[in-house]
């Protein structure tokens, strides 16, 4: 037999495959997926069992079954700046955004009475959207702005009812480019309609061990900074624009900060 020399490289391979960092960024990537889908699969009947349906209090629930998470995956929250997220009563929380994996942060520094703005395509992923239904998630059509200024008007008026706190992502998409995207406005006028204090809080790069370009998954620690919180009693909507600014222009040192840039100065403009 010609070819049976080739039996060991053939044996080889998959071996080779199992240890090399491209198997392992799949493996993690496949398992937060699916162990994401089962958790909210647990999730779904607690919450429906306590609450009786969709229901802010339900975030506790999801909070708690998602903190272990992190440790499968290989990594570290370190946190500063806790006491900006005591302040009582309604505010708006204001992050970047870089990856799925941000709800895992999130729910290291979830307050309570907190849901977030998120695009109405995560309904129908599976057990995850339903649990972001139960979880009093508010879902925006990103192709339709009208309407999304609709429902983000609707909810800032339900931030004052209920007296909730809303968790927005102001780039409006998922970006690990190494800096912050433009901030969109609407967390703005939200905040300033229903004059609740914004509180921003930065997430350093993932790109120290999560390259998705290279496959590359491997174990890091994750800073999450919460700054002080920004003041918007007496704001118009003519202050929208200043007031994104200002809040782009201080979560955007701390980002560099943090991810060990030196701080820019004139990075993309904020229009
Ligand atoms: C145990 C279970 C385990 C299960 C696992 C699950 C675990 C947990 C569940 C939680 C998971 C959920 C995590 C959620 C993450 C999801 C994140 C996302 O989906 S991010 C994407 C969606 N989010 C956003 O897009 C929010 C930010 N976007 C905006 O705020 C935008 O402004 C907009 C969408 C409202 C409008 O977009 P666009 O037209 O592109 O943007 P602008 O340029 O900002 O606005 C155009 C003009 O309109 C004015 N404007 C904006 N908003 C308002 C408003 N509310 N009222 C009045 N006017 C508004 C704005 O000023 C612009 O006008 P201009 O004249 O240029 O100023
Ligand atoms: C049956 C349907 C199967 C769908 C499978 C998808 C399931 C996802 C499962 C687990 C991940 C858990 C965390 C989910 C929350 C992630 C939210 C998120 O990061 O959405 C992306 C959005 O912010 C920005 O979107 P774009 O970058 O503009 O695009």
């Amino acid at each position: 037999m010609d070819a049976l020399w080739m039996l060991p490289v053939l044996l080889l391979l998959p071996v080779l495959f199992w240890t090399s960092s491209t198997f392992v960024f799949y493996f993690k990537k496949c398992f937060y997926v699916a162990y994401m889908m089962l958790l909210a699969l647990i999730a779904i009947p607690i919450c429906i069992l306590k609450s009786g349906g969709r229901d802010i209090e339900n975030m506790r629930v999801i909070r708690f079954l998602v903190r272990h998470v992190k440790y499968f995956l290989g990594l570290r929250y370190e946190i500063s700046g806790w006491q900006h997220l005591q302040a009582e009563g309604p505010y708006v929380i204001i992050s970047n955004h870089q990856s799925s994996l941000d709800v895992l942060g999130m729910m290291e520094i979830l307050p309570d009475r907190c849901t977030m703005i998120a695009k109405k395509e995560l309904i129908w992923a599976g057990t995850v959207g339903m649990i972001c239904w139960l979880g009093g998630i508010v879902f925006i059509n990103r192709k339709k702005t009208s309407d999304a200024k609709t429902v983000m008007g609707d909810a800032a008026k339900t931030v004052l009812a209920d007296q909730i706190r809303l968790w927005v992502f102001p780039e409006g998409t998922r970006n690990q480019k190494g800096d912050l995207l433009p901030f969109k406005k609407g967390a703005f006028h939200l905040a300033i309609q229903a004059q609740v204090p914004i509180i921003p809080i930065v997430f350093s790069s993932y790109n120290n061990f999560y390259k998705r370009k290279e496959k590359e998954f491997n174990s890091g620690t994750i800073t999450l900074k919460v700054l002080p919180k920004i003041e918007t009693k007496g704001l118009t909507g003519e202050d929208v624009t200043s007031l994104s600014e200002q809040s782009y222009g201080s979560m955007r040192s701390a980002f560099l900060e943090l991810s060990g840039q030196p701080p820019q100065s004139n990075g993309p403009s904020n229009h």
